[in-house]
């Protein structure tokens, strides 16, 4: 068997809290150094890496000088905020070893679910990849509360591979992988190599947390490859001690348990669209755009709108019309329509000149854009 990785270009790598913290001792700045060491050797490979950590809660307690995990909300917010500094400062350091730059983004459910922050998070990020930045994600602890929170990275992880439409999620954790039953409570429990994302059986191997440090256990890792699977990027679950685990992994070596997508990119992607957005409105557009967005796979630009009809904001689905009157397309737009009618039948360069800013060059993305 292959791992995934070899083929897989943008990369989701999620380490636990307990892995982070030396299981809740304090932050292991030798084990993120190994990790900074391997992705600096991923990107000489040309591979793109977001990193998305835990560990903010457990640090923060150890500084705290607290050793049971507290119940109320706010000094777990209170923890994570004081965490938070430390997670920042190490992997800082570390990547620097390797000339590499480290950028914080701390994200709530909230902020996914809206449609225009969303957007923005997802040009934030590919903007720091593109920058040869290594994005560092935590949930934003501070801000949330019991009933808005992801409630663990693994999730987290899933959504902000779909976000960047990252081509594997990997997520390091204290064991070798998924086993049939939990490892901590039955001895005769055997690693699983392989398995569909999102088969039903596997949800009843998995138990709940294994320590008092880490939140979700095995079963938040496999609903979060189920969802990481629903817009086609395939899961690897594996042991962050294992010794150069993400760059044999790059070679081809299958390491600890991976979870296939079944579900192509594109499919799912269309599937993604067509399950979950209104139509807000429509542009109509001439027959060069038509040919550009439906044959040659181009973004939608606003020199080719040449109406627009309803009310919609950034980050909405609005359809795209013929001057026939027929929907070619759909997507999410990047302009509201106020915005829109004042930049139609312009150049993208006249953008920033006509509105005093310029979001994107495109009024719709290729990648938010579905051919119907
Ligand atoms: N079927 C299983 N296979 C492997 N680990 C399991 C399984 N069921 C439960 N676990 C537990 O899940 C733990 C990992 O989850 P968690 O503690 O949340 O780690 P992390 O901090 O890495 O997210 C393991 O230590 C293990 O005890
Ligand atoms: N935002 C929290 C994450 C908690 C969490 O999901 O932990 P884990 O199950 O170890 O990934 C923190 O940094 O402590």
């Amino acid at each position: 068997m292959r791992s995934v990785i070899a083929d897989s270009k943008r990369l989701v790598v999620k380490v636990g809290s307990s892995l982070v913290t030396n299981e809740g001792r304090g932050l292991d700045e030798v084990a993120i150094g190994r990790w900074a060491s391997q992705i600096a050797q991923l990107r000489e490979r040309g591979k793109e890496v977001v990193l998305v950590s835990s560990g903010a809660i457990a640090e923060g307690m150890q500084r705290l000088g607290w050793s049971k995990r507290p119940r109320e909300i706010d000094e777990l917010q209170a923890a994570a905020a004081v965490g938070q500094m430390g997670l920042a400062q190490v992997y800082e350091s570390r990547f620097a070893q390797y000339g590499i730059r480290t950028a914080q983004i701390l994200l709530t459910h909230a902020d996914l679910a809206d449609r225009e922050r969303y957007l923005n998070a997802r040009s934030t990020l590919l903007t720091l990849l593109r920058l040869g930045v290594v994005p560092i994600i935590n949930e934003n602890d501070t801000v949330v509360t019991d009933e808005i929170k992801f409630g663990d990275n693994d999730t987290l992880g899933a959504l902000v591979a779909n976000l960047i439409e990252g081509d594997a999620l990997i997520i390091l954790t204290d064991q070798q992988g998924l086993f049939t039953a939990d490892p901590r409570k039955d001895p005769s429990a055997q690693l699983v190599r392989e398995a569909d994302a999102g088969a039903p059986e596997l949800e009843a191997m998995a138990g709940g947390a294994g320590s008092a440090i880490g939140r979700g256990g095995m079963l938040t890792k496999i609903l979060a490859a189920k969802r990481a699977a629903g817009s086609g990027a395939n899961t690897i679950v594996a042991s962050g001690r294992e010794p150069e685990v993400l760059t044999r992994l790059a070679t081809g070596e299958a390491i600890g348990t991976q979870l296939v997508a079944r579900t192509a990119r594109l499919a799912a992607r269309k599937q993604w669209m067509a399950d979950h957005l209104q139509v807000r409105g429509h542009v109509v557009i001439d027959d060069g755009a038509v040919e550009k967005v439906t044959v040659g796979g181009k973004s939608l630009l606003p020199i080719g709108v040449v109406d627009v009809q309803g009310a919609f904001a950034r980050g909405e689905v609005i359809a795209c019309m013929n001057t026939a009157g027929r929907e070619v397309a759909r997507g999410l737009t990047n302009y509201s329509s106020a915005e829109t009618k004042r930049i139609a039948r312009h150049a993208s360069m006249d953008i920033e000149p006509i509105l005093g800013y310029m979001l994107e060059p495109e009024l719709i993305h290729r990648d938010n854009l579905v051919v119907v």
